[in-house]
């Protein structure tokens, strides 16, 4: 049986209230999403907050939530919806305390379900920003990471699950909001600035009063 999943309740009055630009940056493991955002967030001062940073700070915290983590994060699963909602709802309401003026929330949503919770207790994504890349180069980008990053999963067997979760549950969420007409779909496998281009591109359409 899964662990009971310990919440508090949130009061996101504020960050209703502050109504702030929110992108959502979705892509495959490796795919560029937190290189991208780093130019994103110089660019634009926008916030950028990593479901997976989150998570991987909330292990590191040693909480009893945390706890509960690691394991699933080794095996390329997905983390619980309410579990990730909590820790971005959190992180969003301490941005705004400090004035911020809008949101990348990268790496989220991993699943349909996740976009549309998010959208109906907070509020809608402006746009999401999918980076697109083959399997292949990801895994060689993930590999090459692995020298330096650290991380847990970056390794070759927690990639191939990462990647397989991708595939299954995250995929859809590309199809969902390309039917809303909200996905802006980056070919990703070029050079970072040149990628940074046509994102700049995108997001200069819809951030005129940012
Ligand atoms: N356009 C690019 N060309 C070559 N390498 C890249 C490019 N963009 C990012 N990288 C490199 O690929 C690796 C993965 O990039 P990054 O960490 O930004 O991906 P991510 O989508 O955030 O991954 P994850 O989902 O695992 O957090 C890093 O080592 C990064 O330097
Ligand atoms: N939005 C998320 N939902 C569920 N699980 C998540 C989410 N974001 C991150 N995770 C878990 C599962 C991922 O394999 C690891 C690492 O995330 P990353 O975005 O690659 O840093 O965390
Ligand atoms: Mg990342």
């Amino acid at each position: 049986m899964a662990p009971t999943v310990e919440r508090k309740k949130i009061d996101l009055a504020p960050l209703k209230a502050a109504n702030v630009p929110i992108f959502f940056i979705v892509g495959g493991p490796g795919s560029g999403k937190g290189t991208q955002c780093d130019k994103i967030v110089a660019k634009y001062g926008l916030t950028h907050l990593s479901s997976g940073d989150l998570l991987r700070d909330e292990v590191k915290s040693g909480s009893p939530r945390g706890a509960q983590l690691t394991a699933i994060m080794e095996s390329g699963a997905l983390v619980p919806l309410e579990v990730v909602l909590d820790l971005v709802k959190e992180a969003m309401l301490i941005a705004i305390e400090k004035g911020s003026k809008g949101f990348l929330i990268d790496g989220y949503p991993r699943e349909v379900a996740q976009g549309q919770q998010f959208e109906s207790e907070i509020q809608e994504a402006k746009l999401v920003l999918f980076f697109d890349v083959a399997e292949e180069t990801l895994v060689k980008r993930l590999l090459g990471r692995a020298e330096t990053s650290g991380r847990a999963d970056d390794n070759i067997d927690t990639i191939k699950k990462r990647l397989h979760t991708f595939v299954t549950s995250t995929a859809p969420v590309v199809d969902y909001y390309e039917s809303k007409g909200k996905l802006v779909r980056i070919n990703a496998e070029g050079s970072v600035d040149d990628i940074f281009g046509v994102v700049v591109a995108n997001l200069d359409k819809v951030t005129s009063k940012i």
